[in-house]
């Protein structure tokens, strides 16, 4: 099947499709490429010295740094802007929580249809200084329009929450379907990597660093095909900025050491999502962030016997320190990625076009709307969502400054 529309007959879950059948499936679709050059990384001497600057950054900076697990990483954004409220909307069951707040699946009163509806609320926003960040996560949203980007359809405010309305994306996060799987076999891997650099190639075009990227941060749609989604770290970025975020696993090291970064970082976490996917691990994973962080700076990676020549050869060019020898971030730019040997077999076209079997598709069974693909989350009983201006508890110079600053946007 290769059409975007969903076939009844063939959806399968998970249990019922083994690995070796999704990569049969890969194959048979002769979708992606070769070979090798190992490089050798720099040693870099001042590591120790850094990590001391970085420990006492990162406690400065603790709001900006995502986490892993079932509560992810950070968040922010909105405003009234004429077209929707609150009112326009029936708020159904919790599909995720973040940092400033909980991602509902909401109905249109008006259309019937699903979307789902991102609410943060404005004093975690501002007691974990994330006003800016989450403007620009509603500014780079509108801006960016992408097949496997996710889309934004509107945004408004109540005294106390802002909230964002976004395309319902039923498939789950490629991190469930990937805990699940373990590991994905390389032509699985291979296509979502794929679709992902087209994801990242069309924001650096846009001079948007994503600088998030990571399983949870990838939803699947109904067919299997990917969408990139939370922008809370997205930043319109031409050449170099210097805030420390991202995920402690996912960063990079020049992002660690508190150094100018650009664009580049992103290359460096798609190596690390490569290497995620393929092995079930991350490359500097330790359960204390810091240690992450050191291991990051120290960069000594041991790929498991098992990766091929040509992943190797990719992760190694990736998943490098010297920034005048990461892919990506070399004369041709983001082109070196996508014509390194390992995507060979990639019709880029077809791809951008989701003409391309998907190596999965979720188990939507009971249609629109379903959300059989999520976790269950406790429900908060007590939403504060629609209270008007009045009374207002967070009526103070904080949020004035931020309701201030959200209108300036609009
Ligand atoms: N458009 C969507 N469709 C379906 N589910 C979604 C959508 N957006 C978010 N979710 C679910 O809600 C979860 C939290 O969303 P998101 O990561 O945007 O929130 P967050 O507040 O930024 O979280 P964090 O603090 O971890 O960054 C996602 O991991 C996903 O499971």
């Amino acid at each position: 099947m290769t059409s975007l529309e969903p076939n009844e007959n063939s959806i399968k879950s998970l249990n019922d499709i083994s690995l070796e059948e999704m990569a049969q499936r890969q194959q048979q679709q002769n979708i992606y490429v070769s070979p090798p050059v190992l490089e050798t990384q720099k040693e870099q001497e001042q590591e120790q010295q850094q990590l001391l600057q970085l420990l006492h950054q990162v406690q400065q900076n603790e709001s900006s740094i995502s986490s892993r697990s079932s509560s992810k990483h950070l968040h922010r954004d909105t405003t009234t802007k004429g077209k929707y409220s609150l009112n326009d909307f029936q708020i159904l069951r919790t599909l995720g929580t973040g940092s400033f707040g909980r991602v509902h699946l909401a109905r249109s009163i008006h259309n019937g249809r699903f979307y789902a509806m991102k609410t943060l609320k404005k004093e975690r926003v501002v007691n974990m200084k994330q006003v800016e960040h989450t403007n620009d996560e509603r500014r780079m949203l509108k801006l960016a329009q992408h097949p496997f980007i996710i889309r934004m359809w509107g945004t408004f405010q109540d005294c106390r929450n802002l909230f964002m309305i976004m395309d319902y994306i039923e498939g789950g996060e490629l991190f469930s379907l990937l805990r699940k799987s373990q590991r994905f076999p390389t032509p699985v891997a291979k296509f979502y990597a794929a679709e992902v650099f087209l994801a990242i190639e069309y924001l650096h075009r846009l001079d948007i660093i994503y600088r998030d990227l990571k399983p949870e941060n990838i939803l699947l749609d109904k067919n299997g095909h990917i969408k990139l989604t939370d922008f809370g770290f997205a930043k319109e970025v031409s050449d170099v900025t210097y805030t420390l975020c991202g995920t402690p696993d996912y960063i990079a090291p020049e992002v660690v050491a508190t150094k100018p970064y650009n664009k580049s970082v992103d290359w460096w976490s798609f190596g690390i999502l490569i290497f995620e996917m393929l092995t079930g691990y991350t490359p500097f994973y330790d359960p204390t962030p810091m240690k992450t962080y050191e291991n990051i700076l120290n960069g000594t990676i041991t790929y498991p016997d098992y990766l091929p020549p040509d992943i190797l050869d990719l992760l190694q060019k990736l998943i490098v320190k010297d920034l005048t020898k990461r892919l990506g971030n070399l004369q041709n730019g983001s082109d070196d990625v996508k014509n390194h040997p390992w995507f060979k077999e990639v019709i880029w076209e077809r791809l951008l076009s989701r003409d391309i079997e998907t190596p999965y598709e979720p188990p939507i069974t009971s249609g629109v709307g379903d959300t059989s693909q999520f976790d269950r989350y406790p429900e908060d009983k007590e939403l504060d969502y629609g209270i008007s201006g009045v009374g207002d508890p967070y009526g103070n110079n904080q949020i004035n400054y931020l309701l201030k600053y959200i209108s300036l946007l609009d």
